[in-house]
């Protein structure tokens, strides 16, 4: 391709399965060369240098970067903004180019690490990703595919978890620009005609409405740093009994286990269900079933968790477990 730009002095690693190009609309991206299968690890990469945060200061960042080899500063000033102009200051340097990271050291590990990663911080942001970067107690930053990304299709990734239960402008504020992708497109109709923009507005509400009904947090609300934490998001619920009820955990269990498959049915409508949250959410709805002590309860679970998918276990748990109490409830 045509034209000078510093990222093409980026070095990839040998059998990189993208290359960096301009991304209408968004600076640059990354892009699939070849057919990248689900779950296969597009890129592992170690920071550049990992400092204290959540906080920075212009005096860390200059020590950090002072550090450094003549070769790695040199990586360091290919970096651009998304116009391609200089950063003007390094903390902006480094609030547009880092990852959190986890110390493996258990005395270390409760600091909040922030570490400046070159490439993987040139992979733009989707609201339906195809790639992940899940937390891992190690330094190296590993990105997996989520999903088959074919050769020439932009790789992505969710810039927080987060913005799985903000809306479509709740969740452009937390990002601080306007994301175009189909999640966010209010032209992009879905099968049946309806603009995904408002489907998908309506499942993220629930979403965050289920979480908070499990969890008893409001999973935007309790976010104290990142891009979230100075946002004006609606408070989730106006009716304060069914607030201190969700706070208070004491919901039947059969409606907790309800709920727990009504949200891993809309992750996956929403087409953003991906192998690392299955990790998470199985063994959590696992637990839940588990906790059950009436023997005709236990008998309907059972026949619940046989089903195929999320959505089919949503609806026989609704019919055959709703209102039912059991010897379990709280
Ligand atoms: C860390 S950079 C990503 C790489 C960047 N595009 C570049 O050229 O180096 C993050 C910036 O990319 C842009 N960006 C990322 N994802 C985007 C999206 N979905 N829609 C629009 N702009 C996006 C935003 O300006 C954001 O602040």
């Amino acid at each position: 391709m045509a034209g000078y730009h510093p990222y093409r002095n980026l070095r990839l690693p040998p059998n990189a399965p993208f290359e960096l190009r301009p991304s209408p609309g968004k600076g640059w991206g990354a892009f699939a060369t070849r057919l990248i299968h689900r779950g296969e690890v597009i890129l592992r990469e170690n920071p550049l240098f990992v400092i204290p945060g959540p906080n920075v200061t212009d005096k860390s960042l200059w020590q950090a970067f002072l550090g450094l080899s003549q070769d790695q500063q040199q990586q360091f000033s290919y970096i651009r903004n998304n116009s391609s102009t200089l950063f003007t200051d390094m903390i902006q340097a480094m609030s547009q180019n880092h990852f959190t990271v986890v110390d493996d050291n258990p005395v270390t590990a409760q600091l909040h690490l922030l570490g400046f990663f070159v490439l993987q911080s040139r992979f733009n942001h989707s609201c339906l990703p195809n790639s992940t970067t899940p937390a891992a107690p190690t330094y190296t930053v590993t990105r997996y595919a989520t999903r088959p990304i074919f050769a020439g299709d932009e790789i992505t990734f969710s810039y927080t978890p987060d913005l799985k239960f903000m809306v479509r402008q709740e969740r452009h504020r937390a990002l601080r620009f306007v994301c175009t992708c189909s999640a966010c497109q209010v032209s992009t109709p879905n099968r049946i005609g309806i603009p995904h923009q408002t489907v998908s507005d309506q499942r993220r509400v629930l979403i965050r409405g289920l979480q908070y009904l499990v969890s008893g947090q409001d999973p935007v609300l309790k976010r104290r740093h990142g891009p979230v934490e100075d946002m004006a998001v609606p408070p989730l619920f106006f009716d304060l009994a069914k607030k201190r009820e969700a706070e208070s955990l004491r919901i039947p269990l059969s409606a907790k286990f309800i709920a727990v498959l009504l949200y891993a049915a809309l992750l996956e409508e929403e087409d953003i269900l991906d192998d690392h949250m299955l990790n998470i959410m199985r063994p959590n709805s696992l637990r839940i079933a588990h906790r059950f002590r009436t023997r005709s309860n236990i008998a309907i679970v059972r026949h619940v968790w046989a089903q195929s998918t999320w959505a089919i276990r949503f609806w026989y748990a609704l019919f055959y477990l709703w209102n039912k109490t059991d010897a379990a409830d709280p």
